[in-house]
């Protein structure tokens, strides 16, 4: 059986890496990509060395062309393409009244640009191929349900649902399922920066910024990586094979529908 290929944008750190380890792992080849290359290349080496197959590329996900040259050179390096982890993300602290313009810009072109040129560049491989494939979204509990301090932030994770469910319905001829995955509070560098600044905001240390948002999780402890990863191991395998234009909520309980 041919080997089955995958990208991950932001797969340097937290989520991502743990996504694209687990990936490479369940016998994906895989596509390291991140702004910081010298962190994806770290991540890809130590795939290679365990004996999985990696490449680290440079991507700048709210720069369209950037996308597209990343997603072809995994797809020449392995000779296919198969499945793509919109996972790259910014999370700012922005209290309504100290959001700018160009705050809205830069979030906006990543968190909501990076998933549309990801699913144009997917579309541009899966055609190539002549075969369907699979397009996984970073959303959040916070795209489901407004939080706290997160305007810029929660609005971008709402639209990136709006777009998994057309793109799912637009691609769905094709054998392309879109499905996104909403993770709870993650212990990563986001969620940790996150917390830092909330707390200081209300003159409280880090702990009590990240209590802000984890006093509601039913399960009781924060998300690993890991945790996340499990269920993206899901989504990009042939057991979901069925499900399109849905959000995995894996936030131990957060919310409920
Ligand atoms: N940490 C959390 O609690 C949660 C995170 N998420 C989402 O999961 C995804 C991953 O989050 P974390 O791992 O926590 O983030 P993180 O900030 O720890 O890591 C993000 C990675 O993306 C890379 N990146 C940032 N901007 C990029 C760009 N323009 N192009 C390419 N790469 C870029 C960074 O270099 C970094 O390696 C994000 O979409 C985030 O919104 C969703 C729910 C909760
Ligand atoms: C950062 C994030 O996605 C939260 C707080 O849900």
């Amino acid at each position: 059986m041919m080997t089955k290929v995958a990208m991950v944008t932001g797969g340097a750190q937290g989520i991502g890496k743990a996504i694209v380890t687990r990936l490479a792992k369940d016998g994906f080849a895989v596509g390291v990509a991140d702004l910081k290359l010298d962190n994806a290349k770290k991540v890809a080496d130590t795939i290679n060395a365990g004996g999985g197959q990696a490449l680290a590329v440079e991507v700048d996900v709210a720069d369209r062309d950037s996308v597209f040259d990343a997603v072809r050179k995994v797809a020449d390096e392995f000779d296919g393409f198969d499945v793509l982890i919109n996972n790259a993300g910014l999370g700012p602290t922005t209290p309504i009244d100290t959001i700018t313009l160009e705050q809205f810009d830069t979030v906006y072109h990543v968190n909501v640009g990076g998933v549309l040129w990801g699913i144009q560049a997917a579309h541009e491989q899966f055609k190539k191929f002549n075969h369907g494939g699979k397009i996984i979204n970073a959303t959040s509990q916070a795209g489901v349900v407004g939080n706290p301090n997160l305007a810029l932030y929660s609005g971008t994770k709402f639209a990136v649902r709006g777009i998994t469910q057309v793109a799912a319905r637009d691609l769905a001829a094709e054998n392309i399922t879109v499905n996104a995955f909403a993770p709870g509070i993650v212990d990563t560098p986001m969620m940790r920066n996150i917390a830092h600044e909330v707390g200081q905001n209300a003159g409280k240390d880090d702990d009590w910024g990240m209590q802000t948002f984890a006093k509601d999780i039913a399960l009781g402890r924060l998300s690993q990586p890991s945790d996340v990863a499990n269920a993206v191991a899901f989504l990009a395998g042939p057991d979901s094979d069925y499900m399109t234009g849905q959000t995995l909520e894996v936030d131990g309980g957060m919310q409920f529908h």
